[in-house]
């Protein structure tokens, strides 16, 4: 991720944190500036589980931006490693952006973010989204109260969902950030390995058909990934579960369900990465996977210590 190519003289670069309750539209935000998808997003809350970035070069600028998990109170290890990983992708950014959902409002979750992020010195951008469902009337009142409670450099009122005011979003942050280096290459959109990718775009296709609440306790994993001399990749997935029964509702009776999440993540997968993909998904029982250091390891995540 560091190497640098010839890039124009004067150049910026910096990382704008993207902070925010579960579901307020981080990952759909994300997806909007980079203009494609580099973050999964789906209709249930804390899809995103480490930090994903996106990167946005243009002209002489390049913003780098860092989909933190959405912020709750955290109760199992799981919760408390991602809640983590919010607040630190927070503070080693430049800037830091607090998306609010503001249809929702001011909930009691959004109250106690504030209070987070009291702690937190980087400059603070307020991102009102989802402004296409809210009166504009509801969106001042809204803008005023959390203005009151704190310093934010500036408001946008946004819908990352139809770009509305995105925008303006994006260009405010390139003239923001700081003189220097360009962390990643002009064409480079993201960080994410493919083989996250995979596992990523697997997960949510999981998620999406699986309407239970296996997904919340299951993850994926890729545990090959291999270019094959036809250019074409060859991918092996695992889908870890806690327990025999939902091992059985994943894989289907005769295999269905898998077999249409594969279809479904392959296609995605080759639109993607634009090449012919093989994906082989196994499904295991691994019981107690959120207590195991070496999972979270794998998904990019420290393992909280203390109290489980
Ligand atoms: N109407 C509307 N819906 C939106 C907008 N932005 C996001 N959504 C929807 O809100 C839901 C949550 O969006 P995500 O982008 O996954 O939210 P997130 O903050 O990344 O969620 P976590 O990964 O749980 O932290 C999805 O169903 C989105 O389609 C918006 O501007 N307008």
């Amino acid at each position: 991720m560091t190497d640098e190519q010839p890039a124009p003289a004067e150049t910026r670069c910096g990382f704008v944190a993207l902070v925010g309750a579960p579901n307020a539209g981080k990952s759909t935000l994300m997806n909007s500036l980079v203009g494609t998808k580099v973050s999964i997003v789906t209709h249930k809350a804390q899809t995103t589980r480490s930090q994903i970035r996106g990167v946005v070069t243009e002209g002489a600028d390049q913003v780098v931006f860092i989909d933190t998990p959405g912020i709750f109170a955290p109760k199992r290890r799981l919760d408390r490693a991602m809640v983590q990983a919010a607040w630190t992708g927070a503070g080693d950014a430049d800037l830091v952006a607090f998306i609010v959902d503001a249809e929702r409002g001011l909930t009691g979750e959004v109250e106690s973010l504030l209070e987070g992020l009291l702690n937190v010195r980087h400059p603070k951008i307020l991102v009102l989204n989802k402004v296409d469902l809210v009166k504009r009337e509801t969106l001042l009142a809204l803008s005023e109260k959390i203005n009151a409670h704190q310093r934010f450099e500036t408001t946008f009122m946004i819908s990352a969902l139809t770009g509305s005011g995105v925008g303006d979003f994006l260009a405010w942050c390139m003239k923001h950030i700081p003189p220097g280096p360009w962390m990643f290459p002009e064409d480079q959109l993201t960080d994410l390995t493919l083989a996250i990718t995979a596992a990523e775009v697997t997960r949510e296709k999981l998620f999406l058909r699986i309407h239970e609440e296996i997904p919340y306790n299951a993850t994926v994993e890729t545990e090959s990934f291999a270019v094959q001399k036809d250019g074409s990749y060859k991918i092996n997935l695992v889908v870890y579960v806690t327990r025999d029964s939902h091992k059985k509702i994943v894989l289907g009776a005769g295999g269905q369900a898998i077999k249409a999440i594969g279809a479904e993540a392959r296609k995605e997968l080759m639109e993607i990465f634009e090449v012919p993909v093989h994906l082989f998904i196994f499904v295991k029982v691994r019981e107690r996977w959120g207590d195991d250091p070496e999972r979270y390891r794998e998904m990019g995540l420290e393992y909280p210590h203390g109290k489980g």
